[in-house]
């Protein structure tokens, strides 16, 4: 970087990122505070597994962005590391059905995916479970996102397959991991009997960081991805409490990197707040980007639809939902339920007078926003 004051503005060869890959989702911090008791509570249930016991289960819950995830993938990265343990790590937005988990499982312990074709639920998963059983290695699963099981009712299924293994194959040992970030969700209660009476999980609760938390998380990325100087800390608290009102830590780093952005595009060498400002406009999203970049086709085409009929009633909605994709019924109020649990539309039973009661489909987000994420 220049540091002469009298030359502010930067060449086109100069960043003001010291590393831009600090502010991407998939980036690993090398700090990671504010979460020792649930570290701790997750050690303790993990730990058997060191010992050639099987974990204890367990189900972590909190709102989205308070570290989750992280918190998993830095144990599994230790855990991994020991001799006899294997950690999978799934995310269920993606593989979303039991043989989607499954395949997942396969491809970490054989190190290739399964044949695409051809290969039933029974043979992919005691190809599994004899080779957990001829390596002795106990095999730890974390679903995480795990409310898109529960959305497409594969839940119970992929659950008493884990964890009834050790039954079917003697020698195959799997401990489960569950991350929900959907804290409506009673995850015990909506699992079937058959899994309630043998799924007794440990619970870890993440609940939002605090202002402090999130500044001081925040001054740690700053550190690692920004130049020294390049944001002062009126701007950083002001990132800190836009953070804070959602919650949701990432979107604070996305902040950070597009308030960057907008500085580089202007030439400056430090972040103002209007940089802040503007960024924000796009950076409250990133919750609803991440919400529709997992839907499939159908649920997109019925979220396009309530986007032009926002408020309608249900029947109006389907027949639109019907005209553009031909889908019947039935499916068009399974589509709605799940958009509706996932928070992307609301769909709410209002009096129309004289005619009883009917459900109307909203958007559950200011409508310009999601038809530009689309
Ligand atoms: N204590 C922390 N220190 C540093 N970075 C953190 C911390 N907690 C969370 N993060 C960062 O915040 C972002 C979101 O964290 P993470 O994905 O772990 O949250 P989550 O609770 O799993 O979210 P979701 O439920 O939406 O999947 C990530 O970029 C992660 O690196």
């Amino acid at each position: 970087m220049n540091n002469d004051p009298d030359e502010g503005m930067l060449s086109w060869d100069e960043s003001i990122f010291r590393d831009e890959h600090v502010f991407e989702i998939d980036y690993m911090p090398e700090t990671f505070n504010h979460r020792e008791t649930q570290l701790e509570n997750l050690k303790y249930a993990l730990r058997p597994a060191v010992r050639g016991s099987r974990p204890l289960n367990t189900v972590i819950r909190g709102p989205p962005g308070t570290g989750k995830t992280t918190a998993v993938q830095k144990l599994f990265t230790e855990l991994g590391a020991q001799m006899g343990v294997q950690t999978v790590h799934v995310n269920c937005q993606v593989d979303s059905t039991r043989y989607g988990v499954f395949s997942r499982i396969f491809e970490h312990i054989f190190e290739y995916e399964p044949p695409s074709s051809g290969l039933s639920f029974k043979k992919l998963f005691s190809q599994i479970t004899d080779r957990l059983a001829d390596s002795d290695n106990i095999l730890v699963v974390a679903l995480d996102d795990v409310n898109y099981l529960f959305y497409e009712n594969e839940i119970s299924d992929v659950l008493y397959s884990l964890l009834r293994a050790h039954e079917t194959h003697t020698g195959a040992r799997i401990g489960v991991v569950i991350i929900s970030s959907d804290l409506t969700l009673e995850v015990i209660e909506e699992l079937d009997g058959r899994v309630q009476s043998v799924f007794r999980p440990e619970e870890v609760f993440f609940p939002v960081y605090d202002i402090t938390e999130i500044s001081d998380i925040l001054q740690s990325r700053t550190r690692h991805g920004f130049y020294d100087g390049v944001i002062g800390s009126t701007e950083l608290d002001q990132v800190a409490e836009l953070t804070a009102e959602t919650g949701d830590l990432r979107v604070g780093i996305d902040l950070l990197r597009r308030a960057g952005l907008n500085a580089e595009m202007r030439g400056s060498r430090s972040i103002t707040s209007e940089d802040i400002e503007t960024a924000y406009e796009k950076s409250r999203h990133v919750h609803l980007s991440r919400r529709l970049r997992g839907l499939s086709e159908t649920e997109r085409a019925l979220v396009e639809v309530v986007v032009d009929h926002d408020g309608d009633r249900a029947g109006t909605v389907y027949e639109a939902f019907h005209e553009q994709t031909g889908l019947g019924y039935t499916r068009y109020s399974e589509v709605v339920n799940k958009l509706d649990r996932l928070g992307v539309i609301e769909a709410n039973y209002t009096d129309i007078d004289g005619r009883g009661r009917t459900r109307s489909i909203s958007i559950a987000y200011d409508p310009d926003a999601v038809a530009e994420r689309l």
